[in-house]
């Protein structure tokens, strides 16, 4: 079996984080935690750590008819759920596309497009009379004032809708159905896709405490005492509890990782839509995985060190590597090539060795790898932070559910660095962030 090429390692050297560095990552994800959670020193914290106002997990008891939204990366659905009891839930939901002129276009036509597929949907499903109650996933870093009121900071992964930043979505949402005049819902709650995969876990395991995603983006919530919370302006009645909205993607924005982002990490954040900001993301999801692969073999091409140094117009073209491509490539057999092959193909790149595909999967992995690891320095300050016997953690997102081992390398990497009597185990969120939109909305309305 060929084995990967010394220079090629070489090159890929600075995307290979020792134990020592992660267990700094942690330690710094730490302290910008504990800055985004105290009054005083949140105005300056980038990980913003956002009290969400779901104070209360599911019971098994919810029950009715509810209608969820959810946007926030590629693509925007709208579902309608039945609860009925912790066994059975009856899910209907339909997937619409977000075209990129309206993810940069006004805020009106944005929530324009959502009240039009929210109306197609429920005349499609004959609830078009029916006033549901709805939970609005809007997976943005919002400064919540309330359960139904969040306000947008700033467009991440692709969007910049003119008018939104600062304003309140459910305000916008409501805004543009009554526009329409022609369907009617009640917004129960505004919540964030790492809430909802908290709900939705935890309405399977009531040990889950944590949910993280990591899909287009990154991000994570957890279970918090409100006496840790400094930022908390709500009541105190029991459970003195409140999931936390970390918004750990805009972690490094000061500088605190600099020290490990590497020439790929600094094309991809210059090129992108926002410079300086999601410093984090960038190096662990899946809008920006593939293309730092593809920055490298680029790279690895024009050193000749790769494809005898002929590249092709599709490798050099930005986004042409899609993330996918890398859980392609890690799924083939050890010393097999047959996805490896099929990729290098759609890439038109010709004349592949055997020692091209084995250096193509180093790469993939280093880069894969490298995100397992990062994301799990994230969980494993969130499990030590929590100091909790045992924790369940959802996990949603197509990186975390599709890549063929990043499961493993991020359950390792966690081992690693959590104190040795925590007890740990990531749970793969079944129906995702829509169920717990639901969910949010049926314990507010159980509250009500
Ligand atoms: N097979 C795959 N392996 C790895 N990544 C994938 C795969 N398929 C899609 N992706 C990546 O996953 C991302 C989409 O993630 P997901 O399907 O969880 O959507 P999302 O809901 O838009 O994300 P988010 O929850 O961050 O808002 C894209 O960046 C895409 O490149």
């Amino acid at each position: 079996m060929v084995t990967v090429s010394r220079q090629v390692k070489e090159v890929c050297s600075s995307l290979v984080l020792s134990d020592t560095t992660l267990e700094h990552v942690m330690n710094l994800m730490h302290s910008e935690i504990s800055k985004g959670l105290s009054k005083e020193t949140n105005a300056f914290a980038d990980v913003k750590c956002f009290p969400t106002y779901v104070r209360n997990l599911p019971n098994g008891s919810e029950r009715g008819k509810f209608l969820a939204l959810d946007l926030g990366g590629t693509n925007f659905r709208v579902l309608l759920i039945e609860l009925g009891g912790s066994q059975k839930n009856k899910m209907l939901s339909k997937i619409f596309a977000v075209p990129q002129s309206v993810m940069l276009g006004s805020g009106n036509s944005l929530f324009d497009h959502i009240a039009d597929c929210l109306a197609v949907f429920m005349k499609e499903h004959g609830v078009q009379l029916e006033r549901l109650p709805l939970g609005f996933t809007f997976s943005f870093p919002c400064r919540q004032e309330g359960l139904t009121k969040g306000r947008l900071v700033r467009w991440t992964k692709g969007f910049k809708c003119g008018g939104v930043e600062g304003e309140d979505v459910v305000r916008l949402l409501q805004a543009a159905i009554r526009r329409r005049g022609d369907v009617d819902i009640d917004v129960l709650a505004v919540l964030n896709d790492t809430t909802g995969t908290l709900m939705s876990c935890a309405h399977k395991n009531p040990e889950c405490r944590v949910g993280i995603i990591i899909g287009t983006g990154t991000n994570a919530c957890y279970l918090e005492k409100l006496g840790n919370v400094g930022l908390w302006d709500g009541d105190w009645e029991e459970p003195q509890q409140v999931i936390i909205n970390t918004e750990w993607g805009n972690f490094g924005r000061n500088g605190c990782l600099d020290d490990i982002l590497t020439e790929y990490d600094r094309e991809i954040d210059e090129k992108s839509l926002n410079p300086g900001e999601q410093v984090f993301e960038k190096m662990i999801s899946g809008m920006y995985m593939g293309e730092l692969a593809r920055l490298v073999i680029a790279k690895l091409t024009k050193k000749g060190l790769l494809f005898r140094g002929q590249g092709s117009d599709i490798l050099y073209k930005k986004g042409s590597f899609y993330t996918k491509y890398i859980s392609e490539i890690e799924s083939d057999k050890l010393g097999e090539f047959y996805n490896c092959r099929e990729v290098l193909e759609e890439l038109c790149l010709g004349l592949i060795s055997d020692q091209d595909c084995q250096d193509i999967r180093y790469i993939c992995e280093v880069v894969s790898t490298r995100a397992a690891q990062l994301a799990a320095a994230g969980v494993a300050c969130l499990l030590n932070k929590m100091n909790e016997k045992k924790v369940v953690v959802g996990v949603d997102g197509s990186v975390y559910r599709f890549h063929p081992h990043f499961h493993n390398l991020m359950t390792e990497s966690i081992e690693k660095l959590v104190s040795s009597d925590i007890k740990f185990e990531l749970m793969l969120s079944e129906d995702g962030s829509g169920r717990g939109a639901a969910l949010v909305a049926a314990v507010a309305s159980r509250k009500s």
